[in-house]
């Protein structure tokens, strides 16, 4: 379980100073989805950098089954980062010249398991696209396999941010449907950041972000599930 309370992130421009994030205090639970929902400059870069230990709240508690992650060093901080947590971006980031396979098998060398990189991209439906380099794939399947590199870290914590930001609404469900899966494992929280409602159906709970502070958290006893659109 990872819990926040009343996290604090002031950025100091000039001599102005910028509240983008006010007294954040949530928690996310192994083997559920989080929607984090908010306009543009609401602060859900700033709360998802701070949870994936890129960024240091300015002050608040952070305790991720028991590690107290604002107080770690920058070393403890790599390795929580390397350790705990799989990442999902708008646009993939995939390596251009390794295959799919390669791309897996990199991150999954990190945790020592990249054994197994084929099963992650069979996971994800993509048995028949090992050996495609990424400029070979679709938006769809580019983002099925950077799921696949991030699942392959074995992440207790899966932060997604806009991962369907690029991609047409059909394929945008059948992603939603994957990170609904991912969630199934009891080990892992995810979390989707997105400024699309739409998506808020599909989570079990949804935190709202408005001008830096949590304006609402609602937990979703029945959200619509995807099941079988992967
Ligand atoms: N490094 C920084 N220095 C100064 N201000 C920052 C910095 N990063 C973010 N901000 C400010 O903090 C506020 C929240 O920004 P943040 O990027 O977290 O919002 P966001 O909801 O992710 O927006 P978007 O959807 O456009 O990415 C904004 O007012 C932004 O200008």
């Amino acid at each position: 379980m990872i819990s926040f309370k009343d996290v604090n992130k002031i950025y100091q421009v000039g001599d102005q100073e910028v509240h983008a994030l006010s007294q954040a205090s949530f928690t996310l639970e192994k083997g559920k989805l989080t929607i984090i929902l908010g306009p543009s400059g609401s602060g859900k870069s700033t709360l998802l950098n701070i949870l994936g230990g890129m960024d240091r709240p300015t002050n608040g508690t952070i305790d991720f089954d028991g590690e107290q992650v604002a107080q770690l060093s920058d070393t403890g901080l790599t390795n929580y980062r390397r350790q705990k947590v799989g990442f999902v971006f708008q646009f993939y980031n995939l390596i251009p010249n390794l295959t799919a396979l390669e791309n897996v098998a990199i991150a999954a060398k990190l945790n020592g398991n990249d054994a197994q990189s084929e099963s992650y991209l069979e996971q994800v439906g993509l048995r028949h696209r090992l050996n495609n380099f990424p400029n070979q794939l679709s938006g769809g399947e580019m983002q099925r396999v950077s799921i696949a590199r991030a699942l392959a870290k074995k992440p207790q914590l899966l932060l997604c941010d806009e991962p369907t930001g690029a991609l047409d609404s059909k394929t945008s469900l059948k992603i939603m449907a994957l990170l609904q899966q991912a969630a199934q494992n009891p080990n892992t929280s995810v979390v989707m950041v997105t400024h699309n409602p739409t998506f808020e159906q599909y989570g079990d709970q949804v935190i709202r972000l408005k001008d830096g502070v949590i304006d609402r958290i609602d937990d979703n006893h029945s959200p619509v599930k995807l099941e079988g659109l992967a």
